[in-house]
Parts: structure tokens; sequence; C-alpha cells
């Protein structure tokens, strides 16, 4: 296999004119003298052959052309010497890590993917989706080339990251799969493949841009004009438009009139003018409940109806399984993965449990007053409601959502951007490739909001289970994808402990981040000396046998009645169905309500209980059962911890120790439940009885810390990360 990757430019210093440092070993080399230096349009490419016996690969070539570049002062020249050395040099590392490998690896280091899983129904379509993770190396007239478009049409001087790769891998009419965060300069990978094609097959060359949103649409519509770009918004009123003159056009992924669209696509694809499809924000194929699903799901058959032209997907966030579902879906063809890490040092990751309203208005008055920022709600009433308290309260504040008109979602997005409005309050509608560069907030992926803090509500999961099916959704395994999304947003809301910028890349398939790299930029990292373990194995025990002993008279109860039964208390509800002569009623009476509820939460997300939702004429009811794991819970003797600030949250070196049963509550403040002081406490800083023993344990073996992500429900690792208290 072709090995290239760009990383870092490498500094000049590399570019020693020593010929002992210039070889590298290599299989052969194509590079064929002194004449033909980089820029001249020589051929660069290194063998592909992976005998594993490595030859000599000569570079004394380009240090002569970089030489000479440096002589004759020529940035250019030199840069495309530079960027030659390095892809030869990745593309040997590259090289020579596989024929090392005792395993054949299709998987680039840095893409840090691995093969797809195929699909059992999907076998064929999955084996034509084996990644190609490295392109093959450039020519210099390529680099040289794709360099001269940047600075001539984009006024840009050097590549980020993978951006040429990506490119490259284009001209050569490959697929590729581009994982970037926001702002990494993906549109820049198709805009700029785009111009590049146009040019070379003499202004013919058509890419067409799927977006999700005419928001997106119309913003990077009027930016590559600016340019001098030649682009289009595809709708239905400018299909008939022919000849088609524009480099690229925009197209939402439904199109009306789709048989029109694709007869013009067909009339360019057989003229061969159809240089690329360009499938931005790519990751809605795949995302349960997604409002733009099922019209992604159509663009399967782009590959079927023309398929010499290649695919380029676009994403900033998608899981492995999501790879695997654009890939198979898109029915790439040995896709060139680009994989870039998730990890983004500069924003701060935070959850808040959301108590009222006030608290959001208190957040940006207090720290973020006339600043940008994006406030996120889960429906679009609330949006208007939001945004309408937002600026009674003089914060300027606007709503957005889908039912907007296009030239209202453009005027929002406009007047925000230009700084009239401050805080747009949206639906998920609002954000996908907004480019504002000093915007405090950013949606990342499906599990939190930064820059603001995401705010939390555990009432919030009925909102985020409810979310409306798609179409092709229904069946009974994305219920259950379902339920274990929105249980893992729940859990992630939830977790104390664990570091959320963890968390967050080990969900989208990145493992090796050592938590320490986080340096406290995210909330359970700063606090972590106020948190402590609490054992409370045999209120959980009690817990899941009331439930199996309700569940099993034929009373379908929800989490709230249970921990109604559960604390004893004397409702109408306990007294009518007699729940108060359960022999467990009240077993959890020494806790506080919040401490209880905490406690059904935590046993739901590991697994030992379980809500089945059970669909009324109009509502959705939730009704608690035991889990998968409740049996071995029961019978086994392991402990089961919750995780909670401790009462002297100002010392972080008191450690609250773990109270024994029966011992009464006395209240607490805020998210502080419970004060723990009735026992001296100790300065024990790391050996408090938390400290000891703070794993939870089930049938012996340890599983998951408390609010520790569940896998599938059944969670049994003991996670080196596990925060030890
Ligand atoms: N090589 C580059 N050098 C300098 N600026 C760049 C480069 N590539 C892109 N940019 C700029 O970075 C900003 C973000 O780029 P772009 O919109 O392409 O990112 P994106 O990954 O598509 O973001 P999103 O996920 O929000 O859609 C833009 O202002 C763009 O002009």
């Amino acid at each position: 296999m072709a090995g290239f990757c760009m990383t870092e430019v490498l500094s000049p210093r590399t570019a020693d004119t020593n010929p002992s440092r210039n070889q590298l070993t290599s299989t052969s080399t194509q590079f064929d003298g002194p004449d033909q230096h980089p820029g001249a349009g020589s051929n660069l490419s290194a063998s592909s052959e992976s005998t594993g016996l490595p030859g000599i690969f000569n570079l004394d070539p380009i240090y002569r052309s970089l030489d000479e570049a440096k002589h004759a002062n020529n940035p250019s020249k030199e840069l495309v010497a530079l960027r030659s050395i390095e892809i030869v040099i990745q593309r040997r590392i590259y090289d020579i890590e596989n024929a090392l490998s005792t395993t054949p690896s299709s998987t680039h280091p840095e893409l840090g993917g691995g093969q797809f899983a195929s699909d059992e129904k999907d076998d064929e379509a999955a084996a034509t989706a084996l990644p190609e993770t490295c392109a093959d190396t450039p020519t210099a007239e390529e680099v040289a080339q794709s360099q001269d478009v940047l600075e001539r049409v984009f006024g840009i001087q050097s590549f980020r990251k993978d951006q040429l790769a990506v490119i490259i891998a284009v001209r050569r009419r490959k697929d590729v799969l581009v994982l970037m965060p926001t702002g990494g300069g993906k549109s820049l990978c198709y805009q700029l493949s785009a111009v590049s094609e146009h040019e070379r097959t003499n202004g013919c060359g058509l890419t067409v841009v799927v977006c999700p949103l005419i928001s997106l649409i119309d913003d990077q519509v009027e930016a590559l004009i600016t340019k001098k770009i030649n682009t289009l918004s595809l709708t239905s009123e400018t299909l008939n438009t022919s000849p088609i003159k524009e480099q690229l056009r925009y197209s939402r992924p439904a199109v009306r009139k789709r048989g029109q669209l694709y007869e013009a696509l067909r009339e360019m694809y057989s003229s061969g003018c159809l240089s690329l499809f360009a499938i931005d924000e790519a990751h809605c194929i795949s995302t349960c409940g997604h409002d733009f699903r099922d019209a992604y799901l159509e663009l399967g058959t782009l590959r079927d109806e023309f398929p010499d032209v290649p695919i380029m997907a676009l994403t900033a966030t998608a899981s492995p399984e999501t790879i695997t579902d654009i890939v198979r879906r898109l029915k790439l063809r040995q896709p060139l993965q680009i994989k870039q890490s998730f990890n983004r040092q500069n924003l701060e990751y935070s959850v808040k449990t959301k108590h009222n309203q006030d608290e959001l208005i208190g957040f940006i008055k207090e720290g973020h007053l006339n600043q940008p920022g994006i406030v996120y709600c889960l429906g679009k009433k609330k949006c208007e409601r939001i945004a309408k308290k937002l600026s009674q309260k003089g914060i300027k504040a606007i709503h957005y959502h889908g039912c907007l008109s296009r030239a209202d979602k453009k005027s929002t997005l406009k007047k925000w951007k230009g700084g009239i409005y401050d805080v747009v309050v949206a639906t998920t509608a609002f954000g996908m490739g907004i480019d504002k560069a000093d915007a405090t907030s950013r949606k990342l992926g499906e599990l939190g909001v930064t820059g603001y803090p995401r705010i939390y509500d555990f009432r919030d999961l009925k909102f985020i289970r409810d979310l409306t099916p798609s179409k092709k959704e229904t069946g009974p395994q994305h219920s259950i994808q379902r339920e274990n999304a929105a249980l893992a947003v729940a859990r992630y809301c939830e977790e104390k402990v664990r570091c959320r910028r963890l968390m967050l890349l080990q969900h989208f398939g990145e493992e090796g981040f050592n938590k320490r790299e986080c340096r406290e930029n995210c909330d359970n990292c700063a606090q972590a000396g106020l948190i402590g373990m609490r054992d409370l194995t045999n209120e959980a025990k009690d817990a899941v046998t009331l439930v199996k002993q309700l569940s099993a008279s034929l009373h379908r109860l929800t989490v709230l009645q249970c921990i109604q039964v559960f604390c004893g208390a004397n409702t109408m509800d306990t007294r009518k169905i007699e729940h108060n002569r359960s022999s467990l009623f009240g077993s959890g009476k020494s806790l506080s309500k919040k401490t209880a509820e905490l406690l059904f939460r935590q046993l739901l997300y590991h697994g030992i209980l379980f809500e089945e939702a059970v669909q009324n004429s109009s509502y959705k009811h939730y009704y608690v059962t035991k889990g998968p794991n409740a049996d071995e819970f029961l019978t086994g003797n392991g402990t089961f911890y919750i995780a909670q600030p401790h009462a002297r949250q100002v010392d972080p070196r008191w450690i609250a120790p773990v109270r024994g049963r029966g011992e009464r509550e006395r209240g607490g403040r805020g998210s502080c439940v419970g004060v723990w002081g009735a026992r001296p406490l100790r300065p024990t800083g790391l050996c408090g009885a938390a400290g000891r023993r703070g794993k939870v344990r089930v049938g012996g073996k340890r599983i998951a810390a408390t609010a520790e992500p569940a896998h599938q429900g059944h969670e049994r690792s003991g996670r080196g990360d596990q925060k030890q208290p």
C-alpha cells in the first residue's frame, strides 16, 4: 500500500545538504536527477511496493532544489521542496512501520481508525468500504498547482494539516472521508478541489456540495462569490439554468425535483464534466433521530448513478460506528480516511445542573455579557421563550430554529455575526458550519456545549428519548440505539468524577488520551478534590429488590413512584395501591430525596434497573423494571458507590467519611447532597474510605465506577482512568 500523510511542516533545519543525512531507506526512487527538482514537474513518487526490504531513497536532488530556492530567494519554490521532503519522509516512516508490524495493518497511526465492521446484511458493500488510509505520494506538480490555487484564489499562504492530502486524493479521483474538528478547514478541501478541477477541465468541471442547511449554504455561497468563485445555490428554480458554468453548486440533500436534478447531472456526467460530490455534515446519514437523516440516506444513489465521480464525505463529529455507517451508506470505495483528533485544547467542558432559568441569565450577565454565544435548547417553543426572557433581562438575544423562513434565518445569522445580537437561542438546526471566530460557544457533537456549559436537568432525558424518530429507524434496534444514546448523554451530564475530555474522546473512538492533558480544563478535573465516594450498596440492593417486587405484583410504576415507596412517602399514590405495606416501604428513608433520585438514576445507567417505554395514544410512559445486571448485582458481593460533592467543599484536603447505613441524613445545600460531618472529618486527602474502595463492583467483579458510562448496559471494566478520591 502506498503511504502519504501530511503532518507538520519540517523545519528548514531538516533540509541539510549533508548526503549522509539525506538518505532515507526506501524501496526505490523515481526522482531522476538534479535537473528534476520539485516545482519543475518531476515525479517524486516513491514506489508503492511493500517488500519490507529497504533500499535507498535519495533525497539529494530535492535538497539541491531547496538550496537553489533559498539562494534565489524564492519562498514558493522553497515551500514546495520542503513539502516534498515532508511527504517523502512521512511516507517512508509509514512504510517502515508497516513492514515492521507483525500483523498487516491498513491503519495509519495518525488516523487511528480500524477496519470498518461489516454489516451482516451488506457484506458486499462493507467489503468495498475497507479504508485506504494513506493516499499516494503527490507529485511536485500536484503540490505546486494546489499551492498556486490556494494563494491565487483563496489568498491563503499555506495548507493546514491534511488539507493537501485530501485535495490530492480528489485529483486522483479517490473517495475521501474527512473528519476534522469544527473550523479545521474542511470546506476549503472541496472548495479548492472544485476550483482546481474546473481549471483542469478548461471550465467544465462541476463540484456538487450537499449541505443540510440553507443558512449554511447561503453563508458559503456569499463568501465564495467575494472570492470570485462562480457558485450557485441549487434550488428548484435554478435547476433549469443551462449551460452550467459554475465551479460549485450547493444543494440541500432533499431536492424536491430530484428527477430533474439527476437529469441535469447525468448530462454533465456523460460529457465528463462532473468532478466531485462533497457531502458536508456527513454524520447526518447516521445519527439517530437526526432531522436530515432520511434525505441523507437518499444520497446513496449518487454512487449508483454516477459511479466514476469521487465522493468526499466531511464531518466534525463521528464515532467509529458513524464512520462505518457513512462509508457503507454512501458506498465509498476504499476511501482515504483523514481523521484528526477530537481533542480541542482551547475548549473547556463543563456541565451544570439546572435549577431554574435565572441561572442562565446570571451566567451570561456575570461573565459573558456582550460576548457572542449560542444557547441550545431541545424545542422550538423553548428557544422562543428563552430568547424573549433573555431580551427582557437586557441580553441581546434572538431565537433560531427550523421553522423560521429562509430570509429570517439568513437575517438572524447575519445579525448575530455582525454583533447586533450577542446570543442566539437555537435548536440544533443552528451551528453546523457557522464560521464565527469569536463565538463563545459551540456545540460539540451529540454530547455537549462548550464555552457556555451544558446545563442539564434529568427531566431533559424524556425529551431526548422522545425526539421524533426518523421514518427509516422505527424498528426495535433503533429504539435500543436511541435509548442507549439518550442514557449516554444523561450519564455524561451526571458524571462527577471522570475527565469529560476523556469521555468525549472515547465516545469518538479515540483511545490513549491521558487525562492529565486535560489540565483541569473540564469541571470534573478542576473539582477533583471536592468529590467523595459514598457507599450505598445496601440502599441500592433494597431499591432493586423493591423494584423487582413491585413489578412482579403487576403494578406498573414509574421511577418517581418507586422512589416514593423507597423513601416511605405517605402520599395518595402509595396509600392507594398499598405500597406502604411492602416490607421495603421506606427502606431508603435515611436518604434525602435528591440522593434517592440520584441512586435510582445511577442504577438505571448501570443496567441494574431498566425503564420500559409504553406508548399510549399520545404519550410515552416509562415504567421501571429490573435491568440486565440486576440479578448479578443482588446475588454478588459487590459494592455500589455514588459520587457526590462532599460537605466541606471549601477545603479539598478533607474528604467526607462514608456514612454507615441507617444514619439519618441532615439535609444539604445546592448540589451538595447530605452533610457528612456527623463524625469528625479527617484530613485524609486520598485515604478516605471511599478512596480505598472507590469502585463499583457487581458480583464481586469490578465494574465501572459510579456514573461511568456503561457499555450497552453491561459495564465491566476497571479502567485505569477512574478517579480515586
Ligand atoms: N489553510 C488555511 N489557512 C488559513 N485559514 C484557513 C485555512 N483553511 C481554512 N481556513 C479558514 O478557517 C476557517 C474555517 O474553515 P472552514 O469553514 O473550512 O472549516 P470547517 O472545518 O469547514 O468548519 P465547520 O465544521 O464549522 O464547517 C475559515 O475562515 C477558513 O477561511
